[in-house]
């Protein structure tokens, strides 16, 4: 049955092509669509290079496309916004901020009230696990309580939409599957819409109600598959038969894409 609902995000053919015109001309994106709605937590997965980051920068309004358009709430977006807010894979993180400046940072930036700025960061400080560690600088953390911080600051300034590319690869892998949960656990308290980009087939079913499967360049959403299996997962939810059948077969696209990339001379 077709989906009557109104979408939170909806972007429609969307080409970026970097370079226009010149010699080093790169089709990063071709002719891409999509529908996602509130509450959602939608992973990105495709080969190396076939335009996930820009898709995300995309929809973030970092990147222009060169053509097609994108819909916030029935709101065309022309750039970066409050509704949208993005966790970048190295943290972005500002050294000469405290963890309390950081994640205050959108927040002073929207010229919200000191009493809500204190009481919302002092929340989500809380949340991610960073209680005790506000007046800490960057270079005294270490790389996932680096990555809880870029969490935290995505989350005071509330989106609607939380853009995260890669987020987790610079975390160990224990500390991965504590955050994993976490933002899952924020996700279905807080009711964020997620979009998520990870080289990780296991982490994209364990987080995901849909996953997005990307060709190699120019990069199309091949498939848009649907994970049906309810939340909230545990540690249980992966020795599920559906689990790893749906393991397999994304492993399966991405083998096929892989060996298509090889024999073009890209791998
Ligand atoms: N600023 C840019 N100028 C020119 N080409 C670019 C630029 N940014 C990305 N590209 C190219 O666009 C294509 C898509 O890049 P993108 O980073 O979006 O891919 P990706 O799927 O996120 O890659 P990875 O999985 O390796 O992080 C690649 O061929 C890349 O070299």
């Amino acid at each position: 049955m077709a989906d009557t609902r109104i979408p939170l995000l909806k972007f429609d053919s969307i080409n970026v092509v970097y370079n226009q015109g010149k010699a080093n001309q790169v089709h990063a994106l071709k002719d891409v669509s999509g529908e996602i709605h509130e509450g959602e937590f939608v992973s990105i997965i495709g080969p190396s290079g076939c335009g996930k980051s820009t898709l995300l920068h995309t929809l973030d309004g970092l990147i222009k496309p060169t053509s097609g358009s994108i819909h916030v709430n029935g709101r065309q977006v022309e750039g970066p916004g409050g509704d949208r807010a993005m966790v970048f894979q190295d943290f972005a993180l500002m050294p000469w901020h405290t963890v309390y400046q950081n994640v205050a940072f959108g927040l002073r930036l929207a010229g919200k009230p000191d009493r809500e700025i204190r009481e919302r960061v002092m929340h989500y400080i809380q949340l991610v696990g960073l209680e005790g560690f506000e007046g800490k600088y960057p270079h005294q953390l270490s790389g996932g309580m680096k990555q809880r911080v870029g969490i935290a600051r995505a989350f005071a300034v509330d989106p609607k939409v939380l853009l995260m590319d890669e987020p987790f690869s610079a975390i160990d892998e224990q500390t991965r599957e504590i955050m994993q949960e976490e933002v899952l656990k924020i996700m279905l308290y807080e009711k964020k819409t997620v979009i998520f980009i990870t080289h990780s087939i296991d982490e994209a079913v364990f987080l995901s109600n849909r996953i997005f499967l990307m060709s190699v360049r120019p990069g199309k959403i091949v498939d848009d598959l649907k994970i049906d299996v309810p939340y909230p997962r545990t540690l249980e939810t992966k020795t599920l038969p559906e689990y790893q059948s749906y393991k397999a077969k994304i492993w399966d696209h991405l083998k096929g894409e892989v060996a298509r990339q090889y024999l073009r001379g890209e791998a």
